[in-house]
């Protein structure tokens, strides 16, 4: 047998689903046998694949998440492009058969899909039900109009309204695309790595001042920026709703003793009237170079695997993940599950919605790090120790020393 390595950032619940697939994959053929990995988080993934493909010891397969996708798309020779691996060893790779979301974002600008779609989330409103039904309000908010004015009523009944994990993911980069904002120059960076962010402007920085306003109201929980904490404060009732990834809904499931639902991420009317889909987010698989056509050929078929229909409804139900393809997607409608289960429909249906110019994503180099300045200025927002302008133009100034230092050093 041939040892094909996966190098994944899947802990908790997702970590067990990533084994029984392994499991189930090396149970199917006996040609390969698949080795998942676990490494961390995105980051210490991402991280962990740079020195091994420096030091030559790179895995089959690694997995990396949105935010580090221009990183690896503008890597020249670190991956195979999976339509390539997929042409040459396992008959053909046709990009439509893809939901519409996820063919973008890990495309190159020729839209050749470079690396293959596996746990694609988006942000979703998750909504104690029990709470609601105690202070006497039976849907959660559409927008952030309707969120203040049912806000001071959980205040009352001695809850938060609100927690929420991931700031950057989900209170500068979906805003912008529920809002279709345009996020930075160049397309959002599609176009060309000599790109500026566009952070710095009314309807975020109004966005960030009401938060901040609600922090100081107790309608808003801050538990920092472990996205954990914030899920926890959730599933011990301290808060009415959170927000987090779809990703989440199957962990929910078995953490959360109460019932919840999961609704559209709420948008400001003051903004956009007809609010517009969420960008893709969760992560891919790429292909690492550097390695034999016997290892490729192995690689190419466990993808072949993981993207069968079968397989992503199987993780689409275990996990919240959406299913990446049509087929599955499908599968999913067909065998009942969204009668039976409807709020497991809402991240694809919410992917789904009419997109606009600036809704298909986005594709910045040194992300990761920019996401890690908003962290800190958001901190600096909610702390009190910043005022929302002050933050933003550190962000914007930031931001845009870290793109010009990628651009730098691609040409
Ligand atoms: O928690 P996930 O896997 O849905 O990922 C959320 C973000 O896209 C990570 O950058």
């Amino acid at each position: 047998q041939t040892d094909i390595q996966f190098w994944h950032a899947m802990g908790g619940r997702l970590g067990e689903v990533v084994e029984e697939i392994a499991t189930k994959y090396n149970e199917s053929q006996d040609t390969y046998n698949l080795v998942p990995t676990y490494k961390g988080g995105y980051e210490d993934t991402m991280t962990a694949g740079i020195a091994a493909f420096r030091a030559k010891q790179q895995p089959n397969i690694i997995q990396i998440f949105d935010a580090g996708a221009a990183t690896i798309i503008n890597a020249k020779g670190a991956t195979i492009p999976v339509a390539d691996l997929m042409t040459e060893h396992a008959g053909g790779f046709d990009s439509a058969d893809y939901i519409e979301g996820v063919r973008y974002f890990y495309a190159d600008s020729d839209g050749k899909m470079i690396g293959m779609p596996f746990n694609s989330s988006t942000p979703l409103l998750y909504w104690n039900k029990d709470i609601f039904a105690e202070v006497g309000i039976d849907a959660p908010p559409a927008t952030w109009e309707e969120f203040e004015a049912m806000a001071p009523k959980f205040k009352e009944a001695g809850y938060q309204a609100l927690a929420q994990s991931h700031s950057p993911w989900i209170f500068a980069e979906n805003f912008h695309s529920r809002h279709n904002l345009q996020m930075a120059t160049a397309n959002n960076g599609y176009d060309s790595t000599d790109v500026e962010i566009l952070y710095n402007n009314d309807a975020m920085k109004m966005h960030w001042g009401k938060v901040k306003a609600w922090l100081d109201e107790g309608y808003y929980g801050h538990y920092g920026r472990e996205w954990g904490a914030n899920q926890d404060a959730f599933v011990q009732k301290k808060t009415a709703m959170w927000m987090g990834s779809s990703g989440s809904f199957g962990g929910l499931t078995t953490s959360a003793d109460f019932q919840f639902g999961a609704s559209y991420l709420p948008y400001w009317t003051s903004v956009i009237d007809e609010p517009k889909g969420t960008f893709i987010g969760g992560a891919a698989l790429f292909a690492m170079a550097g390695k034999s056509d016997e290892e490729n050929a192995g690689t190419a078929d466990f993808l072949k695997f993981l993207t069968s229909p079968e397989m992503q409804y199987f993780w689409h139900k275990e996990t919240g993940y959406v299913p990446i393809t049509n087929a599955a997607y499908e599968m999913a409608k067909a065998d009942g599950y969204y009668e039976t289960t409807p709020d497991a429909e809402v991240g694809i249906l919410q992917l789904t919605q009419p997109g606009a110019e600036w809704t298909k994503g986005y594709r910045l180099g040194f992300y990761v790090q920019i996401r890690e300045v908003m962290y800190a200025q958001f901190d600096n927002i909610l702390s009190g120790s910043s005022d929302v302008d002050t933050a933003f133009d550190a962000i914007e100034e930031e931001a845009n020393a870290l793109l010009k230092r990628f651009n730098d050093s691609m040409n």
